[in-house]
């Protein structure tokens, strides 16, 4: 009988909440999961949520992302502290660990749905040219929508961050805080000195490969490079994704670092809990406190040490200027108190954004054909042995970092990332990576809809390090209304440059004998708004990189770190806001320059780092002061 009622439950949240009634099995896959797996759906595995918040707290923590969910877990270790986490979403669900699946969470109720404004430098394919911008709202944030690939950066990137005067931000002081959280499955990485097992943070290999994930890294290797760990001492090389992932499931942040930790105490966690201010004294400039909204009503609470802000890169800088602090000009505009001009927040916006539709076809049925995997034998592998097609990371199987012409090729600092994927656009027939990407009609009929459902392998190169940067701007006071985002993407033509090769190496890859023996070629429709220039040109891919132009979802840098000496930093090494006491950012916003791969686990690290840095002010001498515990 409960498994029944949870059943049902399961399938009203999967069908009202995110609207999955489309996928047949669905009913099928969630009573197998309660039958094999009930402690997935047990709701009292979830973090507990309070339902009134109290009047004062130690700290307030605004975000419960993959920054925000570390601060919540260590701070809160010290029992003599009070902390409150702030999260604008709700629970996690049974649908939003199934890995295959994570596509169908974006522009639903878990997605702030944030849409980019029209500019004409990119996402040319898509509706209205602008480009979707994921991002979790939901408790653990974006590690709760993404695709869960664990990759750490390059050394580089971090012993650039400290050479702009970031003291204790080098390589070698962030790899202990990347360990810290680290629980790798793995036990030949986990033997390696980059890894490690034990923490909170489970990463494993999928437990799921098509024959192409070999394929791709055979590929790589007739290409030249070695197949390596891309975490591990060297960067440039092909490997298999190691992954965010506990057993086949999606390992979130609220799995990994709260619901471990759901009976402490002294940690309050407030859901569908929209901040829409950080209170700040005029006269001391200290902040003591946060406004929100909670079931329609306006509330205050009170901050006796910090209030933390981790709202991830889009909503830090837009709290920051709702609450005084941004450029003194564009506040002035909307009438907001300028408490702190800092014309850094919302400026030096990165991201990663790759080349959608370079897609081969393959003759064997190898590839992962949305309509031939998701039925009652995938459904029953995924609850009852932990694997099969449903574990897949939506075909991401395979990275190869590489270095077009542009990167220093003696270096090893790539500028490329492949992100190979034993599927493409059009293997769902177009009904979910057209919309999630949100591709227009046109676009899709003319170029997808031919190969819909045809077995096909995609190569999305990634550009590394954009020199082209975003912003962000408020649109209105009203905290409500969705501040103006401008990509920016390819205005500086480096970019393009980098792409362009970048797409010219993904071609070249389909070419590889190991590609071959599938019989792969390159799916030829060009471009609608490219057709006029003859193929395979740099002229061509220069316009074609800016039609299907797909953000990796790696928004950052947006409230940056740096010396005071930097006019555009808007917090210190200690991640503390310049120009108000109490307050500081602990999010993606912090990065400088983007890290070389995908972000999450950076930002994770940042989290933990962040979290020792507050546990370094206000505990006593006495304490110690190397807290990465290990
Ligand atoms: C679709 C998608 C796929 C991705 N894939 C990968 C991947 O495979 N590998 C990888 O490394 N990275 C990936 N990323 C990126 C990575 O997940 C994010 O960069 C990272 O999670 C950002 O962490 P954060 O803490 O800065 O922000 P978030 O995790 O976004 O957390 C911010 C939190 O703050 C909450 N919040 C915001 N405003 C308010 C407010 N006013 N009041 C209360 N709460 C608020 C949000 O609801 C959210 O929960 C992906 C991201 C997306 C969206």
């Amino acid at each position: 009988m409960v498994v029944v009622t949870v059943v049902l439950t399961a399938i009203k949240t999967a069908t009202i909440l995110i609207g999955l009634g489309k996928i047949a099995v669905l009913p099928f896959l969630l009573a197998s999961l309660a039958y094999y797996h009930y402690d997935l759906f047990d709701p009292e595995n979830r973090p507990i949520a309070v339902d009134k918040v109290d009047a004062t707290y130690d700290f307030i923590i605004v975000g419960s992302g993959s920054a925000g969910s570390v601060i919540a877990n260590r701070l809160s270790e010290i029992s003599g502290w009070k902390i409150l986490l702030l999260e604008a979403g709700d629970h996690e669900n049974e649908i939003t660990d199934v890995p295959l699946l994570s596509l169908y969470l974006h522009k639903s109720r878990l997605d702030w749905g944030y849409l980019t404004e029209p500019q004409p430098t990119a996402c040319q394919a898509m509706k209205g040219q602008r480009c979707s911008w994921t991002r979790g709202k939901v408790l653990g944030g974006s590690s709760v929508l993404n695709t869960m690939i664990y990759i750490r950066g390059n050394r580089r990137d971090f012993d650039r961050w400290e050479a702009l005067g970031n003291h204790g931000w080098g390589y070698k002081d962030v790899l202990p805080y990347f360990l810290k959280s680290q629980d790798q499955r793995n036990p030949y990485l986990a033997k390696n000195k980059y890894h490690r097992t034990g923490g909170y943070l489970t990463v494993q290999d999928s437990p799921y490969n098509t024959p192409l994930a070999v394929a791709f890294l055979e590929a790589g290797q007739e290409m030249g490079y070695d197949i390596l760990d891309v975490n591990g001492e060297h960067q440039t090389g092909f490997a298999l994704f190691q992954y965010t992932m506990r057993r086949g499931t999606r390992c979130s942040v609220a799995k990994a670092f709260l619901r471990p930790i759901r009976y402490r105490d002294n940690l309050h966690i407030s859901i569908l809990t929209h901040v829409t201010k950080v209170l700040i004294d005029k006269r001391t400039k200290r902040a003591y406190g946060v406004e929100f909204i909670k079931n329609g009503q306006k509330y205050k609470v009170t901050a006796r040490k910090e209030v933390i802000l981790s709202a991830g890169a889009i909503n830090t800088p837009h709290l920051l200027m709702l609450s005084g602090i941004g450029p003194s000009e564009h506040l002035k505009k909307f009438d907001i108190d300028v408490l702190v001009d800092a014309p850094g927040v919302g400026k030096n916006l990165q991201d990663h954004i790759a080349v959608g539709g370079v897609t081969f076809l393959i003759d064997p049925p190898i590839s992962l054909v949305f309509n031939r995997l998701v039925n009652l034998n995938t459904a029953l592998r995924y609850a009852i042995t932990e694997d099969g097609p449903l574990t897949s990371n939506v075909g991401l199987e395979t990275a190869g970092f590489i270095s077009t012409k542009y990167a220093n090729q003696s270096d090893d600092w790539p500028d490329i990332e492949f992100m190979l994927t034993s599927t493409s656009t059009s293997a769902d027939g177009g009904q979910q990576v057209k919309r999630a990407h949100g591709i227009s009609d046109e676009y899709y009929r003319e170029v997808f809809e031919p190969i819909n459902y045809r077995d096909q392998f995609g190569v999305f190169p990634m550009m590394l390090r954009p020199l082209s940067k975003g912003e962000i701007l408020l649109r209105s006071k009203d905290p409500l209304v969705y501040p103006l985002l401008y990509h920016n993407y390819l205005t500086n033509y480096h970019d393009i440059a980098v792409l362009r090769e970048g797409v010219k190496a993904a071609v070249a890859l389909g070419e590889t004998t190991a590609m071959k023996r599938f019989g792969a070629r390159l799916h030829q429709i060009p471009a609608p708004n490219c057709k006029h220039l003859p193929p395979y040109t740099d002229e061509y891919w220069d316009c074609f990189v800016k039609q299907y132009t797909l953000s990796i979802y790696h928004y950052s840098c947006t409230a940056k770190m740096g010396p005071r000496s930097d006019p555009m930093a808007v917090v210190d090494a200690s991640l503390k806001v310049y120009g108000v006491d109490g307050l500081r950012v602990i999010d993606a916003s912090i990065m400088p320059y983007i890290t070389n791969g995908n972000i999450n686990a950076p930002v994770i690290m940042i989290g933990e780092k962040g979290a020792d840095l507050i546990k370094q002010d206000w505990l006593s001498e006495s304490y110690p002061r190397n807290l990465t515990g290990i």
